[in-house]
């Protein structure tokens, strides 16, 4: 089965379309304000509006407040929510969307005990966490390390770009994939040739 493709942080109209047009299955938006990807509300109206059917429109954050959460919801259509920080299943599913949880693999912390916790996530995002950045690093984890008996379905992140994708997907037949650097020409600005690249590259392998 052909892992999902999400690419996170993109931060205009143009690039939504371009990865649309690429075949993404669904778009990040950044609402974490300390992100070079982070968008004001009305960008992402305006992106949200140029993302056509069947491209889903997921709203990351990283430990808002839940004010903010719903101030996005008022105004922009999210499928979904991702949640980069510490916040509680409770918090997660307080907003009546699905959510994807992420967890680092950097750190003390083992991410098998964390997952038990999000037992109603529509996924966990198995992400590098290094430095101590809640994601967006580029960085790669050890892939060897991922749990093997994970209760929800896996997005494995961190580090992934059009040259490692393909080989990530062999070896880890992760349920979606998610790229935010490794797709781009500059933080924040997202790259058609290298977004359709990563996209191809994920359908060549299966
Ligand atoms: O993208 C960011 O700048 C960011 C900042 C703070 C928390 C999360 C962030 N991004 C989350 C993502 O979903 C990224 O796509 C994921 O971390 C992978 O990033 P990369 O290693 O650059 O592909």
């Amino acid at each position: 089965m052909r892992p999902r493709i999400k690419i996170c942080g993109v931060t205009s109209a143009s690039q939504a379309e371009a990865a649309a047009e690429a075949g993404v299955d669904a778009l990040g938006l950044v609402f974490h304000p300390n992100s070079p990807r982070a968008i004001t509300l009305s960008q992402a109206v305006e992106i949200s509006r140029a993302i056509p059917a069947f491209v889903s429109v997921v709203g990351l954050f990283m430990d808002p407040e839940k004010a903010r959460v719903n101030e996005v919801l008022a105004r922009v259509p999210l499928e979904m929510l991702q949640f980069h920080g510490r916040e509680s299943a409770a918090f997660c599913r307080a907003f009546g969307r699905r959510y994807i949880k992420a967890l680092g693999m950097s750190g003390g912390v083992d991410p098998m005990t964390l997952a038990g916790e999000y037992e109603d996530a529509a996924a966990l995002l198995l992400d590098s966490h290094a430095g101590n950045r809640a994601g967006g690093t580029g960085e790669v984890f050890d892939w060897q390390r991922l749990p093997q008996a994970l209760q929800r379905p896996l997005v494995l992140a961190g580090g992934l770009s059009p040259g490692n994708v393909a080989r990530a997907v062999e070896q880890v037949r992760p349920w979606g994939v998610d790229v935010s650097s490794g797709v781009e020409s500059a933080p924040g600005v997202k790259d058609p040739v290298k977004m359709s690249h990563f996209i191809n590259e994920v359908h060549r392998v299966c």
